[in-house]
């Protein structure tokens, strides 16, 4: 941990492969676990929980969270870890698959502590750099911005890159996604992501204990859920729906408490924005921000809308267009009592 606090803000990478072969059957899935471990120890993290079902593999990270599907590789990670060491590695086990990358992004909101950051992400122009000098040259539709918000200590970090194959293949399922930042937690709501010393409970109980007590659980009454608690503090879980995942983690402490909530959206289901509120609930935030990609304006509206019923007020609504990733979105909102630009 850096001197000064945990860093929750995650970094998160997502890998779009594609195979010349018509049958790719299970694809990425079929990596054995010690490779992926070596690539997380690159990143300097550990698997400490793991849950799939017929569409996807999931993994609680030290640090966050890992999913795997047949062509697609999603990875955040957050504290001091070197995320993007792993983007050469992953595309390297893919190639021995017969997978070759199509689409890469790379998104991030505001670190707490960006001082406390090791290279290559002691900002967001060496993260570009370094992304830049990873990648191959097939992914020429590139572009790096960061979306500002009225609110100086949020913005939102985004370098998409694309194949020319990817370009008729933006959204073919239809499906998005939300990531959602949450800060200065309400006390007596993340006193609950803290265990009771002495308590006989491993990481597994006191997490499940955790999901219960909040309601995380409630968020999406068909999702399976795999949790895990740290000691003394902290959370993680991820939620399994179908072919859908959603994502939330923890830091409770004074001084720099922070919850993220991420899942993946399809247009033919309409309970995204009910779920953004029951999560923004769980930890009663100051400052809440919520990044969508490739959403339509319609569910951005949505979220926006209800996040408002629960007190808290919108400050900002930028977008920007990426070629590989769409339109992202990124609203701000604080409570109305915590109005400050
Ligand atoms: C891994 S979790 C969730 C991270 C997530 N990005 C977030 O902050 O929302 C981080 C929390 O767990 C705590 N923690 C306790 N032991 C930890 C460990 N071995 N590795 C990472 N975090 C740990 C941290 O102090 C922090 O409160």
């Amino acid at each position: 941990m850096a001197v000064s606090g945990f860093e929750g803000f995650e970094k998160r990478l997502e890998l779009q492969f594609s195979s010349h072969d018509p049958v790719i059957g299970i694809g990425l899935r079929q990596l054995d676990f010690k490779s992926v471990e070596q690539v997380l120890h690159q990143v300097q993290c550990t698997v400490v929980s793991a849950l799939g079902n017929q569409h996807f593999d999931s993994y609680v990270l030290s640090e966050s969270s890992l999913f795997v599907y047949p062509t697609k590789i999603i990875i955040k990670t957050c504290g001091t870890t070197q995320l993007l060491k792993s983007v050469q590695p992953f595309i390297h086990l893919a190639t021995t698959l017969n997978l070759h990358i199509t689409e890469l992004r790379y998104t991030r909101g505001s670190f707490i502590f960006p001082q406390a950051q090791p290279h290559p992400h002691t900002s967001f122009q060496q993260e570009v750099v370094y992304l830049e000098d990873n990648i191959p040259t097939s992914l020429c539709y590139r572009k790096a911005s960061v979306i500002p918000s009225k609110l100086t200590s949020h913005s939102w970090h985004v370098f998409s890159a694309g194949a020319v194959e990817y370009s008729d293949n933006v959204n073919p399922l239809d499906l998005y996604t939300v990531e959602v930042c949450m800060t200065e937690l309400d006390q007596t709501l993340d006193r609950k992501f803290f265990r009771h010393p002495n308590d006989g409970k491993n990481g597994d109980s006191a997490g499940r204990e955790m999901t219960e007590m909040t309601g995380i659980n409630r968020i999406n009454l068909n999702s399976q859920i795999c949790d895990f608690a740290f000691d003394p503090c902290g959370y993680s879980m991820n939620g399994i729906d179908g072919d859908r995942y959603s994502t939330i983690h923890v830091t409770p402490e004074d001084g720099f408490s922070y919850a993220s909530f991420e899942c993946v959206g399809s247009v033919y289901n309409d309970d995204m924005a009910d779920m953004v509120k029951k999560a923004v609930k769980v930890f009663g935030p100051g400052t809440v921000s919520v990044a969508t990609t490739a959403a339509s304006h319609d569910i951005c509206t949505r979220i926006k809308a209800t996040v408002e019923q629960i007190g808290m007020k919108c400050r900002s609504y930028s977008m920007d267009e990426f070629p590989a990733a769409g339109t992202v979105v990124f609203q701000t909102f604080t409570t109305r009592r915590n109005y400050r630009i």
